[in-house]
């Protein structure tokens, strides 16, 4: 059995954070970039990270947005981790004084060791399927060969993982965890909690 921790994201009900806790997921992500269909606003994240029970990590995830912006929310929103998903420099990660986890879009020739030292005060590095013009939450899947050995931040594999390929993902790459949006949802933002028990059983049947 498998004990590869699990993040959802994209998230935008009470009934879906509810499921998701319930069900046994490790971290929930909420989307702060208007032009993802997963966008929140303040009032409406500050509502679903409250719901949270205790030990469940509540992520905020920006894309290249204003320092001000991430103060704005922080401000409001009791968010446990950041996930920091554009082009955005070290300096500018660490400038919030909170944890984050630095997300990257896997691509031939991209030197993901350089990419992993640069950025060696993340927590943990997400990878994720490059995908032009889409930041993330594509639903596309990366060649999992592209990722080195022995990178020095804990690996958060994402990118197209659904209950069907989750458990070779986990057995191939062994990640610290993964991280999932489209591939457990009925429609963008619309999380199927069918597909979230689903995939924390393929986690967990991980052979590892
Ligand atoms: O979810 C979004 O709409 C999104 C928009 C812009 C940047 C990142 C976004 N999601 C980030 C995530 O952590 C997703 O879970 C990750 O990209 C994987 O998505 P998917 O392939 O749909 O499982």
């Amino acid at each position: 059995m498998s004990t590869c921790k699990i993040k959802i994201c994209g998230l935008t009900r009470i009934e879906d954070v509810q499921a998701a806790a319930q069900l046994g997921a490790d971290a929930l992500g909420f989307v702060f970039y208007p032009p993802s269909p997963r966008h929140l606003a303040i009032p409406q994240a500050a509502k679903l990270v409250s719901a949270l029970p205790p030990f469940m990590t509540s992520v905020g995830l920006f894309v290249d947005a204003e320092p001000a912006v991430v103060r704005s929310v922080l401000q409001t929103v009791p968010l446990d981790l950041l996930q920091f998903h554009g082009d955005e420099s070290p300096d500018y990660c660490q400038q919030f004084d909170r944890p984050y986890l630095k997300a990257v879009r896997v691509r031939p020739g991209l030197d993901l060791l350089a990419y992993a030292k640069a950025h060696r005060d993340a927590r943990g590095l997400l990878l994720d399927a490059y995908v032009e013009g889409q930041p993330g939450g594509t639903g596309h899947q990366f060649d999992w060969q592209l990722i080195p050995k022995g990178l020095p931040l804990p690996v958060v594999l994402s990118g197209g993982l659904t209950p069907d390929n989750v458990a070779d993902a986990v057995t191939q790459v062994k990640p610290w965890a993964v991280d999932v949006s489209s591939g457990v949802e009925s429609a963008k933002g619309i999380k199927d909690a069918a597909r979230i028990a689903a995939f924390i059983n393929g986690v967990r049947n991980a052979n590892v």
